[in-house]
């Protein structure tokens, strides 16, 4: 990889497409961008240079905007911002790669209509994931695409981690536990030795509490277990996902109020999770700005269930030596990690109230425990695009 070269990493979310340029060998970051809102009111798109200037604004007022649209002003932006460099690569996350795809790997279109397949396991993320794939495909097939899995982090979870009490026949159909946001985690444990090189050894959990959001227990940097499995609605209730529930509940769904697949589906994965309970707002920062009774039922409701989470989590990997957050509200929340780390007194979790308000995804890493807490607490701001960019790098070099 030359200086000029650079590696595009889309970041398709269900509601953003965040974007990322990278350039020479030491992929340096050269212009970022986001768009938010797809779908509901005003899509905002900002992109920043290295230095984290504004390069790029818009507001799309007059209707929402797919991803489709999302993806062609994106592009058009791209191509008028390469600045002279040549695109050696586009790296994409994939939400779910299914049994069969346990590390990175160059997309195709006959990949890309394996993973087709995939759509019922991540409705909100894969066809998303899938579609600029297909559009780079189209417009420059000479291109390398990298698709990055999510699930790929977990694949090495000890087998009891990953099975259902299900019969093998089931299981062997690839009815398992899978685990996601496993970009982040990798990135999170990529990071953890160098604050520390005790923890690259260390029992930890990582909670990535985005708008969607999961918990993984790492030892020495690998997956021992996470709190999303099949599919990415199991686990912590989230923006909208209503997370681990009886499976009971389902069949009551179905057989007592005569809900059918598509009405079950909606309302575990759009219609539940902050939104359901609060009535309100998927979003924190609206239900923390608000005196309702009912946010504030669906904030302690998110922090009770983390809590239970870092209990099995911390049970799991036989102990706890540190514990971090990440994604939007892991970040940004003082309040969330505050009231986190106080259920978590228990395991030796002591937090330094100053440090955790001074701490923010702005500001970047930061230690958010009292000097002698048992357990050290980390904020490591999310950055999954370096994480693609670094593994698209490796594949594009390969002889
Ligand atoms: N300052 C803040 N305080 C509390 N929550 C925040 C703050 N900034 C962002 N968030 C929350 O982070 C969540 C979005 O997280 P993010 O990781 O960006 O989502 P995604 O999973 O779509 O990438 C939203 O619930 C948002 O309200
Ligand atoms: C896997 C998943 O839930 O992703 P996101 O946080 O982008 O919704
Ligand atoms: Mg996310």
């Amino acid at each position: 990889m030359l200086a000029n070269d650079c590696i595009i990493v889309i970041n398709a979310g269900s509601s953003s497409i965040k974007f990322s340029m990278y350039s020479g060998a030491a992929l340096d970051l050269t212009l970022r961008g986001k768009i938010e809102n797809l779908y509901s009111g005003v899509a905002r798109f900002v992109a920043q240079d290295a230095q984290g200037g504004v390069v790029g604004e818009r507001a799309w007022r007059d209707g929402p905007l797919d991803h489709e649209g999302g993806m062609r002003f994106l592009v058009d932006f791209a191509q008028t911002h390469l600045d002279g460099h040549r695109v050696v690569a586009v790296g994409h996350r994939i939400v779910h790669g299914g049994v069969a795809h346990s590390g990175p790997q160059r997309l195709d279109a006959a990949l890309v209509d394996e993973l087709e397949k995939l759509v019922p396991l991540a409705p909100l993320h894969l066809p998303h994931n899938l579609a600029p794939v297909r559009s780079v495909l189209a417009m420059a097939p000479q291109v390398p695409q990298i698709g990055c899995f999510d699930t790929a982090f977990h694949v090495g979870q000890p087998a009891e981690a990953q099975e259902f009490a299900l019969p093998a026949r089931i299981t062997d159909l690839g009815v398992r536990r899978y685990g996601f946001h496993g970009l982040s985690y990798e990135y999170i444990a990529s990071v953890l030795p160098k604050l520390d090189p005790a923890l690259a050894q260390a029992k930890v959990v990582a909670a990535h509490l985005g708008n969607g959001a999961s918990m993984c227990g790492m030892k020495a940097g690998r997956s021992m277990a996470s709190t999303m499995g099949f599919t990415a609605v199991d686990g912590l209730p989230m923006g909208t996902r209503c997370g681990a529930l009886d499976p009971g509940v389902v069949l009551y769904l179905m057989q007592e109020l005569g809900m059918d697949v598509a009405a079950v589906q909606k309302l575990m994965y759009q219609e539940s999770g902050l939104l359901g309970v609060s009535g309100i707002s998927s979003d924190m920062r609206t239900l923390e700005q608000s005196d309702d009774p009912r946010a504030k039922a669906a904030i302690a409701l998110m922090v009770y269930r983390i809590g239970r989470e870092l209990g099995s989590l911390a049970a799991a990997l036989g102990g706890l030596d540190a514990l971090v957050f990440s994604g939007g509200i892991g970040e940004n929340s003082a309040a969330l990690r505050s009231a986190v780390c106080r259920d978590a007194t228990w395991l030796g979790v002591q937090i330094d109230d100053d440090a955790n308000a001074r701490a923010n995804g702005a500001r970047g890493v930061a230690r958010i425990s009292a000097a002698g807490s048992k357990v050290p607490v980390w904020v490591v701001p999310a950055n999954e695009e370096l994480m693609i960019a670094r593994h698209a790098l490796e594949l594009v070099e390969q002889p």
